[in-house]
């Protein structure tokens, strides 16, 4: 692998490549790393923000490394702000240091021997910025996040939120095409981050480059991203605005992080055989391959078989308990595993406990039946 001597932030992608459209983030990301492949298409749009979630090894660090410049593509190309970064097949390289690029690390990593206003001013600085015009840009910021009276406190001397802040402030002062973000709020309690987070939707909304968040919290995808992509075993495996992601989940990983159960079957009207040979009748009507979802405060347990209503019930036995909000979740085993949300009151009514057999019952009406086949993403410019 060369470098390309053309260092991108120079000079335009060489002619002949496809318009960038709308985009400011075009690429297509494929890394080996032994036996794992990510491969990744990704566009995203000025001022979008993109929630990329998966799995503990779905590639998230991955694709995440190879934007910021930490491991190199083995194929596919990363262009941004219509420059080639990436691009192996024409043995273009761009070192880390000159991309534009903005990163909010999980753990800030912030300088530890310079001040907050230092921090902030040493990207402009090495963009070209006189130190005045550095430490003027990085006072403006600071004020932006709050912190215009903690310019000359060195990180041990900031709190978790505060180092955020920073951290944030040090990756938009160098204006970056694309603002990555590592798990922004990880590190925080649950007050500060609930702060932190609104915060944090602020700048956003202001950022008008391209934003990748990499989380594993759904609270932030869902609060801070307009679109969100999941990645299992490096693939995608299903993107799209937030609404649509969280009412028609496609895998079981996505089901779970919005709190879904989720079934795939085959439709004949009403009826739903789901793979195992079990049959759900539904509200919707449909042929063919479909999913099924339904909320766990959908699914109704009884002590025994109910009877006489157009529902679906089988028995079930309990295979755990925990805590839900105010409610308790309960997962139960049977010819469907499902899970169902319970008040205490009602937890005490049915003597709730793990092996404790009861029946479980699903209203049509509170089913979702959706295609199976993938449709097309919305993902293009
Ligand atoms: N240095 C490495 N060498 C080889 N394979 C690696 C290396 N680092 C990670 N991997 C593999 O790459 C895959 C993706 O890992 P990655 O860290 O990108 O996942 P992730 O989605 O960020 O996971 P997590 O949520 O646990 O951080 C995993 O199968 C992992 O084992």
């Amino acid at each position: 692998m060369t470098t390309d001597p053309n260092s991108p932030g120079v000079h335009p992608s060489p002619p002949g490549d496809p318009p960038p459209g709308r985009a400011v983030l075009d690429a297509h990301l494929v890394v080996d790393r032994g036996t794992f492949r990510l491969d990744l298409p990704l566009t995203i749009r000025p001022g979008e923000v993109v929630a990329l979630l998966g799995p503990n090894g779905a590639g998230k660090t991955t694709a995440l490394r190879a934007f910021a410049g930490l491991l190199p593509l083995t194929d596919g190309h990363l262009r941004l702000a219509g420059r080639h970064l990436d691009h192996p097949g024409r043995r273009i390289w761009t070192p880390t240091e000159q991309r534009p690029i903005g990163v909010v690390f999980q753990d800030y990593l912030l300088f530890p021997h310079l001040t907050a206003l230092d921090n902030i001013a040493f990207g402009p600085r090495r963009q070209g910025l006189d130190r005045q015009r550095a430490r003027q840009r990085a006072a403006d910021w600071l004020a932006r996040v709050g912190l215009a009276d903690h310019a000359r406190r060195k990180p041990r001397q900031l709190s978790g939120g505060q180092a955020q802040r920073v951290a944030l402030a040090r990756a938009l002062a160098v204006e970056p095409a694309l603002l990555l973000l590592d798990e922004p709020l990880a590190a925080l309690d649950a007050r500060t981050r609930l702060d932190t987070r609104a915060q944090l939707h602020h700048h956003l909304a202001n950022h008008r480059g391209a934003t990748l968040l990499v989380t594993h919290d759904p609270i932030d995808a869902v609060v801070l991203a307009d679109r969100l992509v999941i990645i299992e075993d490096g693939q995608v495996v299903q993107e799209g605005d937030v609404a649509t992601v969280t009412a028609q989940p496609r895998s079981d990983y996505v089901a779970r992080l919005v709190g879904l159960n989720l079934y795939r079957g085959y439709a004949d009207g009403h009826h739903v055989r789901l793979t195992d040979g079990f049959h759900l009748v539904t509200g919707d009507q449909h042929v063919g391959a479909v999913f099924v979802a339904f909320a766990p405060s959908a699914v109704a347990l009884h002590p025994h078989r109910p009877d006489g209503s157009p529902r679906n019930t089988w028995p079930v036995t309990i295979n755990g308990i925990q805590r839900h909000g105010d409610n308790l979740r309960v997962q139960l085993d049977g010819p469907v595993t499902v899970a169902a949300d319970v008040t205490p009151a009602a937890a005490a009514q049915l003597q709730l406990a793990p092996g404790r057999t009861l029946w479980a019952a699903v209203k049509a009406t509170e089913t979702r039946v959706y295609p199976a086949a993938v449709a097309p993403t919305d993902a293009e410019p």
